[in-house]
């Protein structure tokens, strides 16, 4: 579980973030929804330490990120996977070798032991005999495949997703939604999604925190979400045309 205490981000005069507390719970997808702009990717990356936040704390079950010392943050960044926007593949490196990196980087792993972890990874997500295939000569769908898989191959408690659905069409968005949803229950990790995507919501938000102009305004589950009694959460979500037309029934 991670736990979010008052966390508050400033640029300049523009309050980004204010005082934003709350959970994400282990084995599930807690999505962090809201429009453009209003501080969801800030936050996020407050939560894993890229960016500092004024004031607040993190807390990855119970080890306070920001209090903590250098060795505790080596270990708990060790605990994260990330998938971020875009899928952000080295073009460069084949589909292995994208996979491979963490554990190049992270760990002193024999290189059998990666390879059999690679292909695990790969199996895991749906991708088989794509190896030596090169980012450019797969398509976007099974770019964040290898994304993920490069996420979770150094078997993380704790898993980012950043619009993970940015760029695809709706079908192959509700793969990868589903995919989330079956990798946070089958490997019991506490995974946080940013989206804006109404499909996303309904399909897979058990777990929802709804920021809006860097305020948390509201939380619950998709099964809530149409009748929250918050206007700013209604407009949300009822701007998109498909939900409107349910709204009269
Ligand atoms: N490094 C920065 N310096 C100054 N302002 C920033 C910085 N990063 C983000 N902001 C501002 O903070 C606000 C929130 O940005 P953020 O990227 O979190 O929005 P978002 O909800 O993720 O939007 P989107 O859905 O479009 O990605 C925006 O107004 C943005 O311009």
């Amino acid at each position: 579980m991670i736990k979010i205490q008052s966390i508050t981000k400033t640029f300049g005069e523009r309050v980004v973030l204010n005082e934003i507390s709350g959970t994400f719970e282990k084995g599930k997808p807690n999505l962090i929804i809201g429009a453009s702009g209003t501080g969801k990717s800030v936050l996020l990356k407050s939560i894993v330490g890229l960016t500092k936040p004024d004031y607040g704390q993190v807390f990855y079950d119970g080890r306070d990120f920001y209090g903590s010392d250098r060795e505790t943050k080596i270990e708990i960044r060790r605990e994260m996977g990330m998938l971020f926007q875009g899928g952000a593949l080295f073009d460069s490196k084949n589909v292995e070798q994208n996979v491979m990196f963490p554990l190049d980087v992270l760990t002193k792993m024999p290189q059998e032991e990666k390879l059999e972890r690679v292909n695990f990874c790969l199996k895991r997500v749906g991708l088989e005999n794509v190896n030596s295939k090169m980012p450019s000569e797969i398509s976007g769908g099974m770019k964040k495949r290898v994304g993920i898989a490069r996420a979770i191959v150094n078997n993380p408690n704790y898993l980012f997703c950043d619009e993970p659905n940015s760029g695809l069409d709706p079908q192959t968005s509700i793969l990868i939604d589903e995919l989330i949803l079956d990798l946070s229950e089958d490997l019991d990790i506490t995974t946080i999604v940013v989206t804006h995507d109404m499909n996303s919501v309904m399909g897979i938000g058990e777990k929802i925190m709804f920021l809006y102009k860097g305020v948390k305004l509201w939380e619950g589950a998709n099964t809530d979400i149409t009748h929250s009694g918050v206007k700013e959460l209604d407009d949300f979500v009822f701007a998109n045309k498909v939900m409107n037309s349910l709204r009269g029934k």
